[in-house]
């Protein structure tokens, strides 16, 4: 048998030298690596290489123990002739025993790694053919050879004549024997197992030639038996070898199904698929694809070997702080990992603009080696943006999904759903409910896009979604996420995010260098507070980036000026050598007046205390998709009817919430020595009052501004002024209690960034206060309080009128 025709394996492969099962042509064989040669060869080989031909390797069974094939072996001077070529190299022992063999190619159509119990890979190879070894090439790291094909891949792609249906000879009867000894097997099994009925209808359409190797590698035999027909290059030897094993199969089920037709109840067909097929996966509709795909695509599916220390690494090296994101992030990887499988649940970023979600997508896809996509959401109101355009339109074409793929290249990419919140819907259907479909992954693994109109297997895909709030997700496509919310940055954390990444890659990308320019780390609190109000860190980057470019300009200058004084012949040489501008002799130092010039006057100020100066003023604390918010309530009164004003874009809840202050005031109004303009006791009997929430053209609701109201409208019935340091958030009932809300966290931060020293609480929030960080914690008051008495209490320097003595508690002050 002699290799001739169009489709030729390597002639150079790297052999893996297994213990285990033995692989014939036209089965699959899973096989366990772990020997430091076949490592290296899956590594080398296998996971970095990108065409089909990098697949293809050389299977050699080694029936020696395993143990013994080890880097320290020793060696033979090896002067064996093989085909007549002399071996040139310095052969291990087992290797020697290897070459005697023959091998099967094959084609790893998985790889998966593990490091538990100890570092492996699982190979899943589809044997091609077989081939003789012609000469070691070498042996280190992994073995290379030269090899010659012994079978013709073309019986299985290309219609053909049959070898053996015009053989009117022994071989010709031997091949009809064994076909019929097939068929009879077969006709012992149950037809309804999806398996057996698709080798009933592969065993007329294969060439009779191949039935030895599919049949022998699917029947019970030892490995002993399974290396007879490998060995056996002769046709007719081979069904000499495979038939007895064929033979003994069908007796043995005859004997089985005799055992159970004696017990009444057991009658039904033999279905005990599993022992049979033990290593096999028939896979010759696939191999056809395979082979014929090698001419137009490289495309091939790797699976990640992912080692979490290098995660672990290569996380923290790209993002400071988020440690609660990243411990999660890890989790993900390592169940992953141990599962090797990518069904789990969708992971879903939820934090302001800025804060890293979509840059910890990028990570995750450099973790696990694999391409990154971001498909954009937000304003996607067409599902056919998801599942493409039938192909009856004109201008029709694939949807986002189909077409990221395209982009990638590959089956396998992490795709970063970005802003999953801001999907709309139109008369053109819902995308979320296309999305539903991507991300369940029961049903990904046959999406089908309208414009390709084939099912495509989305199974292998990791997808992301990030998104500022859960709010506005769909429920149901929610329900499919793992929410994992990121919260903003601190003052400290952000400068540490300023000097480890942003600056940096600032410098980088202006082709600055630290010695031409210097941010101090006692500049970065100035830029963060006087030219930023976020609770990410974009601005800042943005900030960052205005002061390189003003740098850069300067560089250019003193360059320009210094090329100048050179020689024509040296300033060639400056236009041809350097990349970047010179450094100057001193960095550009950014100090207070230098980011003055730059950046111009601030942007924010520390208005807190001024704006405080007033009775009437309260300052409260609000959530936004955009990050938490301090924001100013203030009231006045004039002579009136007792008519209520409420100004700066107020929802319902808040507008109620106002009604429930006014109310609680007046009911309380003797108790807290309230009065009214002209001293009586109901502060709205001739009075009319008018609140309003600055930043007016930003609409507010929600019902936690409920204690800040009350507050204010306290502050200017009392003509007491609210201490200047505090902030407060909490919803109110009409009996004055004080009930818990959300965005705890965010809103923290913003009084912190603000400025703010004491924070009022609903007493139902303190188990939120353990997510923030220490040096927040550490830094500000905390007043928790289960009813207005108490926050009033708080607010007032020195307590309120009416309220202290009786209702002054002990555990006011914050024991944090
Ligand atoms: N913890 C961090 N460490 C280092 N860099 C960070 C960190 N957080 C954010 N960044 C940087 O801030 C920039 C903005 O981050 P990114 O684009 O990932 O934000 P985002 O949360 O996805 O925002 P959006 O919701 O607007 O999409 C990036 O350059 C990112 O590298």
């Amino acid at each position: 048998m002699v290799s001739s025709g169009a489709i030729q394996i390597p002639s150079r492969l790297p052999l893996l030298l297994t213990h285990e099962g033995v692989l014939l042509p036209g089965s699959t064989v899973r096989f366990s690596v772990d020997s430091p040669r076949n490592m290296h060869l899956v590594r080398e080989r296998l996971l970095k290489g990108t065409s089909l031909k990098s697949t293809i390797i050389g299977v050699i069974p080694n029936t020696r123990d395993p143990e013994h094939d080890t880097d320290d072996l020793p060696t033979l001077h090896n002067e064996l002739l093989f085909n007549g070529h002399p071996l040139r190299h310095t052969l291990s022992f087992s290797l020697c025993v290897c070459l005697c063999r023959i091998g099967t190619a094959g084609i790893a159509v998985q790889v998966v790694g593990s490091n538990w119990p100890k570092p492996h890979y699982t190979l899943l190879i589809t044997g091609l053919c077989r081939f003789s070894v012609s000469s070691l090439l070498k042996e280190r790291p992994f073995v290379l050879a030269e090899v010659k094909q012994l079978d013709q891949l073309e019986r299985y792609t290309t219609p053909q004549r049959d070898a053996t249906a015009t053989d009117d000879g022994e071989l010709g009867e031997l091949s009809e024997k064994f076909y019929q000894a097939a068929v009879q097997l077969l006709g012992m099994l149950d037809m309804s197992v999806p398996v057996v009925a698709k080798f009933r209808r592969l065993l007329d359409s294969l060439p009779r030639e191949t039935l030895p190797d599919v049949v022998a590698s699917m029947i019970r035999t030892s490995n002993k038996e399974k290396l007879q027909v490998l060995d056996a290059l002769s046709l007719e030897e081979r069904f000499k070898k495979a038939l007895p094993m064929l033979t003994r199969q069908i007796e043995g089920l005859k004997l089985l199904q005799k055992t159970r037709k004696m017990s009444p109840d057991n009658e039904k067909r033999v279905t005990d698929v599993q022992s049979l097929y033990a290593y096999t996966v028939i896979y010759f509709p696939n191999l056809v694809d395979r082979v014929h795909l090698a001419a137009v695509s490289e495309v091939i599916t790797k699976v990640y070997c992912l080692d979490i220390r290098a995660a672990r690494t290569l996380l923290d090296n790209d993002h400071y702080a988020m440690d609660k994101l990243k411990r999660r992030v890890l989790e993900y990887l390592a169940v992953r990992q141990l599962k090797t499988s990518l069904k789990g649940p969708i992971l879903c970023f939820v934090g302001p603009p800025g804060v890293g979600k979509t840059s910890v997508g990028r990570s995750i896809a450099r973790t696990l080696g694999r391409e990154f996509h971001r498909i954009a959401l937000g304003g996607v109101c067409d599902q056919s943006d998801i599942r493409g355009h039938r192909r009856t339109y004109v201008g029709s074409m694939p949807g986002r999904i189909i077409n990221g793929l395209k982009t990638v290249g590959v089956n396998n990419p992490v795709f970063l759903l970005d802003e999953v919140d801001k999907l709309g819907k139109s008369l053109q259907g819902d995308p979320a409910a296309a999305l539903l479909e991507v991300l369940d992954p029961e049903q990904n693994h046959s999406f089908t896009d309208h414009y390709l109109n084939v099912a495509f297997d989305l199974s292998q895909v990791l997808f992301i979604a990030t998104a500022n709030t859960t709010a506005t997700i769909p429920p149901a496509l929610l329900d499919r996420m793992e929410v994992l919310e990121v919260p903003g940055y601190t003052q400290e954390e952000k400068v540490e995010i300023a000097h480890r990444h942003l600056i940096p890659n600032q410098l980088e990308q202006h082709g600055l260098t630290p010695q031409q320019l210097h941010i101090p780390q006692s500049t970065t609190p100035d830029i963060i507070s006087r030219y930023t109000r976020e609770a990410g860190v974009r601005s800042l980057e943005r900030k960052i980036g205005a002061i390189c470019r003003a740098v850069a300009v300067k560089v250019a200058e003193v360059n320009h000026t210094a090329v100048f004084d050179l020689a024509f012949s040296e300033c060639f040489a400056v236009c041809l050598f350097s990349d970047k501008a010179a450094p100057p002799e001193l960095p550009i130092v950014i100090d207070h007046i230098a980011l003055k010039d730059i950046l111009g006057p601030p942007v924010f100020e520390m208005e807190v205390s001024e704006r405080l100066t007033l009775p009437g003023v309260a300052l409260g604390l609000a959530w936004t998709p955009l990050g938490g918010e301090i924001m100013f309530v203030e009231a006045s009164r004039m002579e009136g009817e007792g008519q209520l004003t409420l100004t700066g874009q107020l929802g319902d809840v808040m507008k109620e919430s106002a009604h429930l202050a006014i109310s609680w005031l007046r009911a309380n109004a003797k108790t807290y020595q309230l009065t009214n303009m002209v001293g009586g006791s109901d502060p709205l009997e001739g009075t009319d009052i008018h609140l309003h929430f600055p930043a007016g053209a930003v609409t507010k609701d929600g019902p936690s501004a409920g204690v800040t109201i009350v507050t204010c409208l306290a502050s200017l019935f009392s003509g007491r002024l609210v201490r200047s340091d505090v902030a407060m958030t909490g919803e109110i009932t009409l009996r004055g209690l004080v009930l818990p809300v959300g965005g705890i966290k965010d809103k923290v931060l913003a009084a912190h960034r603000a400025g703010v020293k004491r924070v009022i609480l609903p007493k139902r929030n303190e188990k939120d206060l353990e997510e923030l960080p220490a040096n927040v914690r550490a830094n500000l008051d905390f007043i928790t309080a289960t009813n207005l008495g108490e926050v009033l209490n708080a607010s007032f320097d020195g307590g309120f009128p009416g309220v202290s003595g009786t209702r002054a508690h002990p555990q006011l002050t914050s024991k944090l």
